[in-house]
């Protein structure tokens, strides 16, 4: 069987200009982007720029693993490229001197791209199906939660998706790859395609969808640090802001702004919703390869 390397080439270009693009829209609160640091002391605009860069071979050996595989059922595909990821979680902790920038996001990425290997071996294209590439994600993340979220019991130290699935069965990124991605299937990336289809630009589009997700991200980075109210009271910001029309009327951003400021004073991060955006712009390349 030849296989196409210059896909997997492809695949890596797409998944890491997504990781650039999202750090990069501003504003987003509460988050890393090129105004501020967001509720993050410990990272900034360039940290996320060189864990992005760590991860070349990451995606591309993920690609390259759906491209090979031979077994019987898609979910034994999690196995092989679970050791990529971890490689990859080493090289980012390297490259950010042991800053966690992108730990889930890799994880998503990643077996987006080792589904996306297994579409173009049955299709031999490379502008991809998007509804198939979440179908595959859903096979290879078959149990997850239940096999590693369900047996807690012996652990020491619990992250806290584990902590708020043992206290209240939030199911986390893993839930939603379990999913197959149906927040950004169903919800952020519909969104996208019609914004990008209007008069607005890159940034403002990357922007104006963050919002709608952070008004539904089951978001572990803020039910983590601060709790359920907290989310609850991320929710109705971001409801607020998209009321005023988002970023692309004065009072929008206006209200971005002063949302960003508050964010920070009160140390929330929603870090899922930026992975879910970048997520929604990786399937948004995937479909749109020209
Ligand atoms: C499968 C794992 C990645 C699971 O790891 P973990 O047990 O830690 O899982 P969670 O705690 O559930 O979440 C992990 C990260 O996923 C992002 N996230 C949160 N909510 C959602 C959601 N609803 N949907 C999708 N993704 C979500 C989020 O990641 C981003 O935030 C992190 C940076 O923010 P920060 O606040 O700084 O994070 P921390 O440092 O953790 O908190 P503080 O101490 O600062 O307060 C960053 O990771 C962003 O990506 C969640 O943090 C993992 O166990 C695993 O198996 N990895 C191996 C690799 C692998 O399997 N790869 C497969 C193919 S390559
Ligand atoms: N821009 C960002 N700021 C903070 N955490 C993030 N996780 C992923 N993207 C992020």
């Amino acid at each position: 069987m030849s296989i196409n390397y210059g896909f997997c080439e492809y695949i890596s270009e797409i998944a890491i200009k997504s990781m650039l693009l999202e750090v990069a829209a501003t504003p987003k609160p509460g988050l890393v982007d090129r105004n501020n640091s967001g509720a993050h002391k410990d990272m900034d605009f360039y940290t996320f720029m060189e864990s992005s860069a760590s991860q070349v071979y990451t995606f591309y050996n993920c690609a390259l693993e759906g491209l090979k595989f031979e077994g019987k059922e898609n979910k034994e595909l999690l196995n092989i490229i679970r050791p990529i990821g971890i490689e990859g979680e080493n090289k980012m902790f390297n490259a950010t001197r042991g800053i966690n920038t992108h730990k889930g996001l890799i994880f998503s990425l990643g077996i987006i791209a080792a589904a996306a290997g297994l579409q173009h071996k049955e299709t031999k294209k490379q502008k991809m199906d998007i509804d198939d590439i979440c179908h595959k994600v859903k096979d290879i993340a078959e149990g997850i939660v239940s096999r590693e979220l369900g047996k807690l019991d012996n652990k020491d130290s619990l992250t806290y998706g584990e902590i708020l699935y043992k206290n209240h069965g939030i199911k986390g990124i893993r839930g939603e790859a379990e999913s197959g991605f149906s927040t950004v299937r169903y919800h952020s990336l519909p969104i996208f395609r019609e914004l990008m289809k209007g008069e607005g630009n890159l940034n403002d589009n990357l922007v104006q969808v963050i919002f709608h997700l952070m008004t539904i991200t089951e978001d572990v980075n803020i039910l983590g640090r601060h709790g359920v109210d907290a989310l609850e009271y991320v929710k109705s910001k971001a409801k607020e802001v998209l009321a005023l029309g988002g970023i692309f009327t004065e009072k929008g951003k206006k209200k971005i702004l002063e949302v960003d400021k508050d964010f920070i004073y009160r140390n929330i991060s929603p870090g899922g919703s930026a992975d879910l955006l970048a997520v929604t712009l990786m399937l948004y390349l995937l479909e749109n390869y020209s």
